[in-house]
């Protein structure tokens, strides 16, 4: 089933148990506005490319859009739709003032040199320029772009507009970027798993991790769950994947990869079949990388109690069914991933302060958000008597709608 279908069915089943009525339903899936731009840049050997690049805004009736821009081959219009969507629930469930969009640019950015990433940036911001900004849709990092493309970004805009830092989030922090941006998707993943374990009665100490993706979310996810004693015993990333039923030395791990540009050939563990991570034993499981890996093919195999959705929309509806019958807890997507956003937030708001925050009221902050999110889930789910996927569901959708309503939707 493609990411939008799945999204829209998650949405659908979450505006059924709270009886939406069936025109603002619908107004609440169709977005705001859907860009698609051709970026034509030419390459370092003077030869010329052109990429597809989108950014679809999916709603603002929280407040300016919200979300990040992926650089990867396999960008298309429907997934960036359904991840605009997925962003609109998650800053509901976070509380923060914002509505959802997404970004892509079907380019691969592992083949590309630094000055050509920058091009296509540039050129991606002189297309949608006057159509993002601080009040009206504000882009972070995503899959295949960091902290070096948001600073691309907002000097392109800033040639069409005054100097506006809060344009952009996950900025280096020496324009503007807030302490603590950089890990926050991987930490909140953690307070998210805490928070979850703690419900069993069980802590991240001895317990058995694997974890696809060693990128943003995966490395510092990994880095945590090892300070707080939890065994990573399974890493992949496009490169290939490493066990270690003892638990990988992630420090070590991460410095292999800084020298190496790869998983392989580590020493610390044996090489395994990326493709046999998602079935490792272990108790929990964390995507970090692509969506749809959980599907009808594997879910059955799946050896661990408990998913923790760090990436986007790694699950398929017919695989979370498949894992629910098993037992197996998922904590969702639209909650275990809302750290990356919710320190945007944070970042915006300095911005827009001209005031910088110590990194530890960030961190203290972020707890704090995740830690009400969490609560608010667990309260949905017990009023309708669903499961942590339909809690999210519920909190975000029913948010969205009320604001809509609030400001004179009508049918
Ligand atoms: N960066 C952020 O703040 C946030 C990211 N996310 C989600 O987290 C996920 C990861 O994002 P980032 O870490 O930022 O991206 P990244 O580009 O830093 O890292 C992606 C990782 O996935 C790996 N990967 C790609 N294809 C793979 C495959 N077929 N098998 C195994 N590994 C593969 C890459 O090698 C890399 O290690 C995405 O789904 C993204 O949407 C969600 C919320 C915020
Ligand atoms: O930090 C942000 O604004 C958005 C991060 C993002 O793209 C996501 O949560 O999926």
């Amino acid at each position: 089933m493609n990411a939008l279908a799945a999204t829209n069915r998650n949405f659908q089943h979450a505006a059924r148990i709270l009886g939406l009525d069936s025109k603002l339903q619908k107004s609440l899936l169709i977005p705001f506005r859907e860009i698609k731009v051709e970026c034509t840049v030419p390459k370092d050997d003077s030869s010329f490319v052109s990429y597809i690049g989108f950014r679809i805004q999916h709603d603002n009736a929280r407040g300016p859009m919200k979300g990040g821009i992926r650089y990867h081959p396999e960008v298309d219009p429907d997934e960036v739709n359904a991840l605009a969507q997925l962003m609109t629930w998650k800053t509901a469930v976070a509380d923060i003032p914002y509505g959802g969009a997404k970004g892509g640019i079907g380019c691969n950015p592992r083949e590309l040199s630094v000055s050509e990433l920058q091009r296509v940036t540039c050129v991606f911001t002189q297309k949608i320029h006057d159509l993002i900004g601080t009040h009206r849709d504000v882009p972070a990092p995503d899959m295949g772009t960091n902290s070096q493309t948001m600073a691309w970004i907002l000097d392109e805009y800033s040639k069409f507009h005054s100097y506006s830092p809060a344009v952009v989030t996950g900025k280096p922090i020496e324009l503007g970027g807030s302490l603590g941006r950089e890990a926050a998707t991987g930490r909140g993943v953690v307070f998210a798993t805490e928070f979850l374990l703690a419900e069993y009665g069980m802590s991240i100490a001895n317990m058995k991790f694997a974890i696809q993706g060693f990128g943003n979310v995966g490395s510092w996810a990994a880095t945590f769950i090892h300070q707080k004693g939890g065994k990573v015993v399974a890493v992949s990333d496009i490169t290939g994947a490493v066990k270690n039923q003892n638990g990988i030395d992630i420090p070590a791990l991460l410095k292999h990869k800084e020298k190496t540009r790869s998983l392989k050939d580590f020493g610390g563990g044996d090489a395994m079949d990326p493709n046999d991570l998602l079935v490792h034993e272990c108790d929990v499981l964390i995507p970090c990388a692509l969506g749809g890996v959980l599907n009808k093919e594997n879910a059955a195999d799946v050896k661990a109690k408990f998913i923790i959705e760090a990436a986007n929309h790694p699950t398929d509806p017919e695989a979370d069914e498949i894992l629910s019958r098993k037992g197996v807890i998922i904590l969702p997507d639209i909650y275990a991933n809302s750290g990356g956003v919710t320190v945007s937030y944070f970042e915006w708001v300095q911005n827009i302060q001209g005031f910088m925050w110590e990194e530890e009221k960030v961190n203290y902050e972020l707890k704090r958000y995740m830690k009400r999110a969490f609560n608010d889930i667990k309260a949905m789910c017990h009023t309708y008597n669903c499961n942590l996927r339909m809690g999210a569901f519920t909190l975000g959708v029913n948010k969205v709608a009320r604001a809509t309503l609030l400001r004179g939707w009508e049918a």
